[in-house]
């Protein structure tokens, strides 16, 4: 079996991961097999220069093609936040809950029509002594009022996907991996990765 590195430790990330890259015959590694890895500092203003931040720097650490991700939850009312600080927008712990419950409260009253939102992310490849990709998917929704579903991580329970008809964390895992962000982001590095042929080595 091939395989390939993400250069994540989020848990929610990895299982998704595992999920959508197991139906491609492909076992995924993740920064939770390195646990003497440090956090990558994220200092881009945008989800891909972020993502092409922590892709080249465990790169070069590893001497493998990596894959990373950077995403997050862009809420219209709110100008766009949390952006790229959702993992730590109630604060640098990057406590799901506290995320999500502060954002509940930035949009108290708030009528529906104006709880617009999108999911957003940006995958990088980075192939040592070669160039890095970046990709990206968006996912369109809205935020509700009160958390709802067991499914899925991060803001999930909050947001809600009009064509479905229910939160992110209500969905069964495999309509989100058609439906997300994330999956949209792997089928355009999908294409990329047949016309790189980097994955296996
Ligand atoms: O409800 C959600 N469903 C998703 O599908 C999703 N994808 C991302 N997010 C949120 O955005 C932050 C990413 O920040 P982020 O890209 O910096 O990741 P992170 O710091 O958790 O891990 P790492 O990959 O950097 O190691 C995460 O913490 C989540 O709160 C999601 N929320
Ligand atoms: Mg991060």
């Amino acid at each position: 079996m091939k395989e390939l590195m993400i250069a994540t430790k989020n848990k929610g990330k990895v299982n998704e991961f595992k999920e959508l890259f197991s139906s491609r015959g492909i076992n995924v590694k993740s920064l939770l097999d390195y646990p003497e890895i440090d956090d990558i500092e994220e200092t881009g203003s945008t989800f891909a220069e972020n993502a092409i931040i922590k892709a080249e720097a465990i790169s070069k650490l590893l001497k493998l093609p990596v894959i990373a991700d950077d995403s997050g939850l862009s809420i219209d009312y709110l100008d766009g936040r949390p952006g790229v600080y959702s993992a730590r927008y109630a604060g640098e712990q990057k406590n799901d809950l506290a995320n999500t419950a502060m954002v509940l409260v930035e949009l108290k009253d708030v009528p529906s029509e104006k709880r617009t939102a999108r999911f957003h992310c940006a995958l990088a490849i980075a192939i040592p002594e070669e160039k890095t990709y970046v990709v990206e998917g968006t996912c369109e929704g809205q935020i509700t009022e009160a958390p709802r579903g067991e499914n899925g991580f991060g803001y999930d329970p909050v947001f809600y996907v009009v064509e479905e008809g229910k939160t992110m964390a209500e969905l069964p895992k495999d309509v989100k991996n058609k439906i997300s962000h994330r999956a949209k982001a792997l089928v355009k590095m999908d294409k990329l990765l047949n016309e790189l042929e980097v994955s296996g080595k």
